[in-house]
């Protein structure tokens, strides 16, 4: 069963065209990884698929339902994006309670305090972090808190714009860990952005290597190893990542 699908997806920024008839599916359950060089146009998918861009063409479903046809609250009960950037995405004043509470008050859910507890505790954060502020917050702790507020209101979806890439590298690891089980205990469907292959690798089911607003090759994870890519780009891109692991 597809969880998200997009066709022929495209976008201009004045006369640039950024994406050039995207096409992709994901299965439910599935993480589906788009990689590709800077400007690519990975994180404009996930912007477009979120509706923080809205000028594009195409079509973009969750589920049987096209996007555009989605109230703003079926749409955020059906997925959420996770920010590259935990110290951009948290406002510094609100606490947590606040940065927790507001998506369940707007959407009328009752049992509160109950859910942002559990909330933190899936993400691996005592409840009495209700109660702080992000600046009191490790970089760690603050994107367990942005996935944190992705959670509380249940969706099947996450969009994960580069998750780690702005953590510390001892920090990366415990994030990328936490997904991968948030991902086997709910059953979520994961579109990610990653320059990284090695998250990727760890990560994906499958995966998208996108150049210029295009996609040039779908993989299954396997692919990375042995770079099967047929693809010139695709295995160029998938060569410089494992002989800079070589040489690591
Ligand atoms: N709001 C915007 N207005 C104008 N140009 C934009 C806008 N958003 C993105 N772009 C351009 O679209 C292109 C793709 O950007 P995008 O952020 O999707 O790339 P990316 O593949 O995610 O890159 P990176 O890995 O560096 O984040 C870039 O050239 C960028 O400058």
């Amino acid at each position: 069963m597809k969880s998200v699908s997009v066709e022929k997806l495209s976008i201009s920024f004045g006369a640039i065209k950024v994406l050039n008839d995207v096409d992709f599916s994901v299965e439910k359950g599935e993480c589906f990884g788009l990689v590709g060089e800077s400007g690519s146009g990975k994180s404009t998918v996930l912007r477009c698929a979120s509706l923080l861009f809205d000028n594009w063409k195409g079509e973009i479903k969750f589920g049987d339902r096209s996007v555009n046809e989605m109230t703003l609250e079926e749409r955020c009960r059906t997925m959420q994006m996770v920010f590259q950037d935990p110290y951009g995405s948290l406002h510094p004043r609100h606490s947590i309670r606040t940065v927790l509470s507001e998506p369940l008050k707007i959407h009328g859910i009752a049992d509160r305090e109950e859910r942002m507890e559990r909330a933190l505790v899936e993400v691996g954060l005592p409840a009495g972090f209700l109660d702080r502020y992000p600046h009191q917050l490790s970089g760690g702790q603050r994107q367990r808190v942005a996935i944190a507020r992705a959670l509380i209101l249940e969706p099947d979806v996450l969009l994960l714009d580069e998750p780690t890439s702005a953590l510390d590298v001892s920090v990366q690891a415990e994030i990328i860990n936490l997904l991968v089980r948030l991902r086997e205990e709910k059953g979520f469907t994961y579109l990610m952005v990653s320059h990284d292959l090695a998250v990727i690798d760890h990560m994906c089911d499958r995966f998208a290597v996108m150049q210029a607003g295009r996609i040039t090759e779908v993989l299954p994870r396997e692919a990375i190893l042995g770079n099967q890519a047929t693809d010139p780009y695709a295995r160029e891109l998938i060569g410089a990542s494992l002989a800079y692991e070589h040489a690591m």
